[in-house]
């Protein structure tokens, strides 16, 4: 049977500051696990010049190791996820953030899980044994947890952290899973796991201590709370 290759998908949006220590921890985690990987990193025409650190990046670590799948503006987390699948050669997608929120050293545990259950998704939580949230202040926390809170209200998914992105997936369950998913923004990570509980796949949960970022900012706002909103209720009705 082939070796399991893992690509690992970053979405970035002016981080240049976190992409490089983001970029050498997952070089670190996955050579000391001996694991096969291919790193991809889908800038959307950052200003703040994540693409040419990128670019220096890949001098360092080879371009077999750190793959650039850029785009010329910011079209958002959702279709730079798709944009990356495309590219990505592994049989397993991980996606997380590139902002250290994230911390690679969780990467061994999904795919030992994944291994050990072959499950279809391994899902980061926040919200269950011991994982945590740090360094966010009282409102973001509770925009988190409300927003988990109603979801799970509404969803019902039996899934402790459903707006958590860091994820590992089949690739073709993942295919799968977007071709059926129709939310837009934070919702989108949502659906992805209601539609796998939805048609059968097998889910399994890491704890993990999110970090918030320490260079650069957030993208949620007003505006994606809102829509977040909206969407959830779609969600609600359609499924
Ligand atoms: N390519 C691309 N990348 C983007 C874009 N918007 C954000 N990113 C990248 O996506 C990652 C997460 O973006 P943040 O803006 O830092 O996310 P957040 O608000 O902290 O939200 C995080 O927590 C949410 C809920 O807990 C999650 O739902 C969300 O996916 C993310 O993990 C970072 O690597 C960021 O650079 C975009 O339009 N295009």
């Amino acid at each position: 049977m082939p070796e399991n290759k893992y690509s690992i998908l970053l979405p970035t949006y002016n981080e240049k500051d976190n992409l490089p220590i983001i970029i050498w921890l997952i070089v670190k985690y996955m050579q000391e696990s001996k694991i096969d990987y291919e790193v991809i990193v889908i800038d959307d025409g950052s200003p703040d010049g994540t693409l040419e650190v990128a670019k220096q990046l890949q001098k360092i670590y080879g371009e077999d190791r750190i793959l650039l799948r850029p785009r010329a503006s910011k079209l958002g987390l959702g279709t730079a996820y798709i944009h990356g699948i495309e590219h990505a050669s592994g049989n397993y997608i991980i996606i997380m953030d590139a902002d250290l929120s994230h911390h690679p050293k969780f990467i061994p545990q999904f795919i030992d899980l994944q291994k050990s259950n072959n499950l279809d998704v391994v899902s980061g939580t926040r919200y269950s044994g011991a994982g945590g949230v740090y360094g966010w202040d009282f409102k973001r926390k509770l925009i988190s947890r409300g927003a988990n809170f109603l979801s799970q209200l509404l969803l019902r998914p039996n899934a402790s952290d459903l707006t958590g992105s860091f994820r590992l997936y089949k690739k073709e369950v993942l295919k799968e899973l977007i071709s059926r998913c129709k939310s837009k923004g934070y919702v989108f990570q949502m659906e992805m796991i209601v539609r796998a509980r939805q048609l059968g796949y097998t889910v399994g949960e890491v704890p993990i201590s999110f970090v918030d970022r320490v260079y650069g900012q957030s993208k949620l706002g007003g505006s994606e709370i809102v829509q977040f909103a909206k969407n959830l209720l779609i969600l609600f009705a359609t499924t």
